[in-house]
C-alpha cells in the first residue's frame, strides 16, 4: 500500500506533487521519490525517510517541468533499500518512469521471462521494475508515433501477463502520463481535474484527499482493468482494457489503510469506518446484551471514528484516554518487530483518570500481530482499569496478504489458527470482541451499494487472482518474515545506478 500520484499542469509540478505525497505519506514511510520531465529529460529524486526529509529545496529546484510522478514506499517486495525506491526508469522504449502501489504475485516468473524472451534486465529485486520492464516491453512492440489506442493495448497485454494488485502511473517521454488499475481493481487509484488559466490540469493519485490538497475536483476512481492516457495537451482519455474486469477492492483499505477523508470507489472511508463501529456495536448488544462497559476508548488513530460511533450506539461515554505523540508515524508498517514494538509505548500515553477503576473497553481498527493490542491492554491495567475488554472493528486477520500490504507470514499473525476467545487470553483482555466479516462487508455497502465483491484474503484466506497456493505462500513467508528481513536489512548504501547528474553536487551537498 504505496501512495502514487501523477500530475499533468501547465506550469511547474514539484510543488503540487510534495504536497499531495505529503497527504498520502500514510500509506508509506519508508521512502519517497519523485520524476518530473522537463524539456524532454527525466529529473529523479528519491531517497529513503518521509516526504519532508527527501526533498530539500535544492532538490524540489531542479525538479521542472509540468509533467511529474511521485511515490512514498512502503515496501512488500525486494528491500527497503533505496535502489528499490521508486519512481522507476527505463530507456527504452520511448524513455518511461513508473511508479506502483500493489504486488505482482508472478513476478519472478515475469522477471524469467523478461530475461530469457524479451531480452531485458532486472537489476533490483522490487516487482514495481518487473511491471515497469513488462509495460516497456509491451509498449515497444508500437512503433513510432504512438496513439492513445496503441497505448491501451500495451496496457491490455500488461494485465494478460501480470497478476496481483497493482495501480500504477507512469510517463512516456513525449507522449504524456498512462495510469493503469489491475482487473479485480484491488488497489485504489482516482482521478481529477482542475481548470489554470481556463486549461485544464489533471491529476491521478491513490486516494481522494491527494486531489483535495491541490484542489482537483474528483471524476472517478479508474475502473478494474482501466487506463487513463492523458496527452500532452492535457486531454483525458480512457478505455477498459482488462479481458474479464470484475471489481474487489481490498476492504483493508477501509479497514486501516486509507484516509478517513478521502474516497474510495465510492465509498467515504469515513463512512465505511462509521457503519464498522454500529455493526460492531449491534454484535455486542447480541452476543453481551448484559454488558458492563463504563468507557469506550479508542486506539488511536484509525479506530477513532469507529470507536466513536460504537460508543454512540450502545451509549456508553467515549473518552480519549490514549494520547498520541503526534511525531510518530504508523506503527504496523514500520519495518521489524522491534521498531514496531517500541514505537507503541513511544507513541501511545495513558490518561489514568479515564481508566482508574472502569471497566474500559479499548476499540481498534484491526489486531494483526498484536504488536499494538498487547501494550495497550497492558498500559490500560496499570493505569487502574477495573477490567479490560477488546474490541476490534475487524475480523480476526489470519492469512497473509500478497497483494500490496507487508503481511507475508501468517505465524506471525496473532489470529492465525486461533479462535477469538484465544486470541482475547494470549492478549491478556477480559473479554474479546470481533467484526464479523460478512457484517465488514455491508459496512461498506451501507455506504456505496454498488460494491459487490472485495478481496478479504487477509480474514478469509480466498486470493481473488486464484494463482496462489500453499507453495507460493511457503516461498513468501521465508523470504518475508520478520528474521528474514533482519538478515537482509544490511548496509544498503547507495553505490549508484541511478539518479545520476552532471551537476554531483546534490547528493553530497
Ligand atoms: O496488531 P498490530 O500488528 O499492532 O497492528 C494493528 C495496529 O496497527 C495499526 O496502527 P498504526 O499505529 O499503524 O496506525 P494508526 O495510528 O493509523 O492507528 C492499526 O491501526 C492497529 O492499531
Ligand atoms: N506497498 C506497495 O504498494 C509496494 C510496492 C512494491 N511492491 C514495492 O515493494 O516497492
Ligand atoms: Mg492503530
Amino acid at each position: 500500500m504505496c501512495g502514487i500520484v501523477g500530475l499533468m499542469a501547465n506550469q511547474a509540478v514539484n510543488q503540487a506533487l510534495y504536497d499531495a505525497l505529503t497527504v498520502l505519506q500514510h500509506r508509506g514511510q519508508d521512502a519517497a521519490g519523485m520524476m518530473t520531465w522537463h524539456e524532454g529529460r527525466f529529473l529523479l529524486r528519491k531517497s529513503n525517510g518521509l516526504v519532508r526529509d527527501v526533498f530539500h529545496t535544492r532538490h524540489m529546484r531542479r525538479l521542472k517541468g509540468n509533467l511529474g510522478i511521485g511515490h512514498v514506499r512502503y515496501p512488500t517486495a525486494g528491500s527497503s533499500s533505496e535502489a528499490e525506491s521508486q519512481p522507476f526508469y527505463v530507456n527504452s522504449p520511448y524513455g518511461i518512469s513508473l511508479a506502483h502501489n500493489g504486488n505482482l504475485t508472478n513476478s519472478d516468473q515475469l522477471k524469467q521471462e523478461l530475461f530469457s524472451s524479451d531480452l531485458r534486465h532486472i537489476n533490483t529485486s522490487s516487482d514495481s521494475e518487473v511491471l515497469l520492464n513488462v509495460f516497456a516491453h509491451e509498449l515497444g512492440k508500437q512503433g513510432l508515433s504512438m496513439g492513445p489506442e496503441d497505448i491501451f493495448d500495451a496496457v491490455r497485454r500488461v494485465h494478460r501477463r501480470c497478476n496481483g494488485g497493482y495501480a500504477a502511473v507512469a510517463i512516456i517521454n513525449g507522449y504524456g502520463m498512462v495510469a493503469f488499475r489491475d482487473p479485480h481493481g484491488i488497489r485504489p487509484v482516482v482521478f481529477g481535474t482542475r481548470q489554470e488559466e481556463g486549461r485544464q490540469e489533471v491529476m491521478i493519485a491513490s486516494e481522494s484527499v491527494a486531489l483535495d490538497v491541490g484542489g482537483f475536483e474528483l471524476h472517478r476512481d479508474l475502473d478494474p482493468g482501466e487506463a487513463i492516457f492523458v496527452d500532452l495537451d492535457g486531454n483525458i482519455h480512457t478505455q477498459s482494457c482488462a479481458d474479464n474486469p470484475v471489481l474487489a477492492p481490498c476492504i483493508f483499505e477501509h479497514v486501516y489503510l486509507a484516509r478517513p477523508d478521502s474516497i474510495l470507489d465510492g465509498a467515504y472511508v469515513y463512512g465505511t469506518r462509521m457503519q464498522m463501529g454500529r455493526k460492531l456495536g449491534d454484535r455486542i448488544r447480541q452476543e453481551w446484551p448484559d454488558y458492563d462497559i463504563d468507557v469506550v476508548i479508542p486506539i488511536p488513530d484509525t479506530s477513532r471514528t469507529s470507536a466513536l460511533e460504537l460508543a454512540q450506539h450502545l451509549g456508553v461515554t467515549y473518552r480519549e484516554g490514549f494520547m498520541k505523540n503526534r511525531y510518530i508515524g504508523r506503527t504496523f508498517i514500520m519495518p521489524g518487530q522491534t521498531l514496531r514494538k517500541k514505537s507503541v509505548r513511544q507513541k501511545l500515553n495513558a490518561i489514568d483518570v479515564e481508566f482508574k477503576g472502569k471497566n474500559v473497553l479499548l476499540v481498534d481498527d484491526s489486531i494483526v500481530r498484536g504488536t499494538t493490542c498487547n501494550e495497550i491492554i497492558q498500559m490500560a491495567r496499570e493505569a487502574g482499569a477495573n477490567k479490560v475488554y477488546f474490541a476490534s472493528a475487524a475480523p480476526p486477520v489470519r492469512y497473509p496478504n500478497v497483494y500490496g500490504i507487508d503481511m507475508p507470514s501468517a505465524e506471525e499473525l496473532i489470529a492465525h489458527g486461533r479462535t477469538e476467545a484465544e486470541v482475547g487470553d494470549l492478549i491478556g483482555a477480559d473479554r474479546m470482541i470481533y467484526q464479523d466479516l460478512e457484517d465488514l462487508k455491508t459496512a461498506c455497502r451501507d455506504v456505496n451499494p454498488a460494491l459487490e465483491e472485495f478481496d478479504c484474503s487477509v480474514f478469509d484466506g480466498r486470493y481473488i487472482t486464484g494463482d496462489i497456493d500453499e507453495a507460493y505462500l511457503n516461498n513468501l513467508e521465508a523470504s518475508r518474515n520478520d528474521s528474514a528481513k533482519d538478515h537482509s536489512a544490511g548496509d544498503h548504501a547507495l553505490v549508484g545506478m541511478h539518479n545520476q547528474d552532471d551537476d554531483q553536487d546534490d547528493d553530497f551537498a
